[in-house]
């Protein structure tokens, strides 16, 4: 029987022993799968989430479902929430990751990611994993936008967090502060500007949207007085897509570039590296912001925040983020089969 209801969209709850287990629960409580008229299959130890949800005195409304093979996803008419038993490794405590869950972690990121990459799902919506509880198991593992990059076979891949009315992408990810100068060639930032253009046209219709640059120095190199890198690979990226005739601007000194004179005439901005851009966006939409993937064969969205390991086990976070990851995933679902 064909259900009327938009096709599910898989929930992992990331590292058990953070937060991702009570924002699950918390999101249970809620009426969004309604209002978005969709099934939302949440990916976790089902005994552990529901111990830790009586725990924090959450009250979740969610089913047990068996599989996620395409007829039963398909199957699945009733709007709401749904619980996919995988179990744990090893007992979790509470607030302490032990990397000997990381391949429970990583095996709900496979299996999220391998049905939206089947079609039976969506998107992915990911709560947050304990990085370094996963390296141990997978070493150099950095996190999601570079594992789900890897797991697609796909060599190139944006992070972009959207809050406070902006858009934030970065030009490298999570690589130590000495390494992002190398990391920057003409090739890869003109990958990263090429995926934005395509992805800013498919999810949010920009046709046309403008992009403005930071530079990677202080006061973007000063004339080249404080560094090269902005005279020698950046200006060359942004005026050769000029060239072609995107709207791409820059670049521009950081420091003074978030403010609103700017911004409100862009579409997005992309900084050099993580600590550039990101502390401004969560500056202004902590806790309301998403964390997008562009460029995946998949829809990826993610939370704001990380584990919060000091608030696990209570109720006492603030899952607005999750609800605005979902909300998004939801939208550029939509997007992407041209229902909005
Ligand atoms: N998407 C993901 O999987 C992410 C994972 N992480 C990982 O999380 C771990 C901990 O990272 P931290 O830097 O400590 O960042 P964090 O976001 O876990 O915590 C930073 C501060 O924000 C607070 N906070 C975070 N989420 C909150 C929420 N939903 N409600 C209320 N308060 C909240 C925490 O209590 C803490 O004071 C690391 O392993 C990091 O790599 C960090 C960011 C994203
Ligand atoms: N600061 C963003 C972050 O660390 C999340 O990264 P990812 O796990 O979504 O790749």
């Amino acid at each position: 029987m064909q259900s009327n209801t938009n096709p599910p969209i898989l929930i992992t709850s990331g590292e058990p022993a953070g937060i991702g287990p009570e924002l699950c629960a918390l999101l249970a409580e809620t009426s969004q799968a309604r209002r978005l008229n969709r099934p939302f299959i949440i990916l976790g130890d089902a005994d552990l989430l529901v111990k830790r949800a009586a725990n924090a005195g959450i009250e979740p409304e969610w089913q047990r479902v068996d599989s996620l093979d395409p007829a039963v996803c398909t199957l699945l008419k009733d709007p709401g929430y749904y619980l996919f038993h995988h179990p744990l490794n090893v007992t979790c405590t509470t607030g302490q990751p032990d990397p000997a869950n990381a391949s429970y972690v990583l095996k709900l990121l496979d299996t999220a990611c391998d049905a939206c990459l089947a079609g039976t799902a969506a998107a992915m919506v990911t709560a947050p994993v304990q990085k370094s509880a996963i390296s141990p198991h997978w070493p150099g593992f950095a996190g999601h936008t570079e594992y789900l990059a890897h797991h697609c076979k796909q060599s190139d891949v944006v992070m972009m967090l959207v809050g406070g009315q902006m858009k934030v992408a970065l030009a490298t990810t999570h690589i130590p502060l000495r390494e992002v100068s190398q990391a920057i060639t003409q090739e890869s930032l003109t990958r990263t500007l090429q995926i934005m253009l395509k992805d800013l046209a498919i999810y949010w219709k920009l046709d046309k949207p403008k992009i403005l640059v930071t530079g990677l120095n202080p006061h973007a190199g000063e004339s080249g007085d404080l560094g090269t890198e902005e005279i020698d690979t950046i200006s060359p990226v942004i005026q050769a897509l000029q060239a072609q005739g995107h709207d791409v601007q820059g670049p521009y000194p950081a420091d003074t570039l978030f403010q609103p004179k700017y911004l409100q005439n862009s579409d997005a901005v992309l900084a050099m590296f993580h600590d550039q851009g990101l502390p401004v966006l969560k500056h202004a939409s902590f806790g309301q912001g998403v964390n997008v993937s562009l460029g995946l064969p998949i829809v990826r969205t993610s939370v704001d925040h990380g584990t919060a390991l000091a608030l696990a086990g209570t109720r006492d976070m603030d899952a607005g983020s999750l609800n605005e990851a979902i909300e998004c995933a939801h939208h550029m679902d939509l997007c992407r089969r041209n229902m909005q």
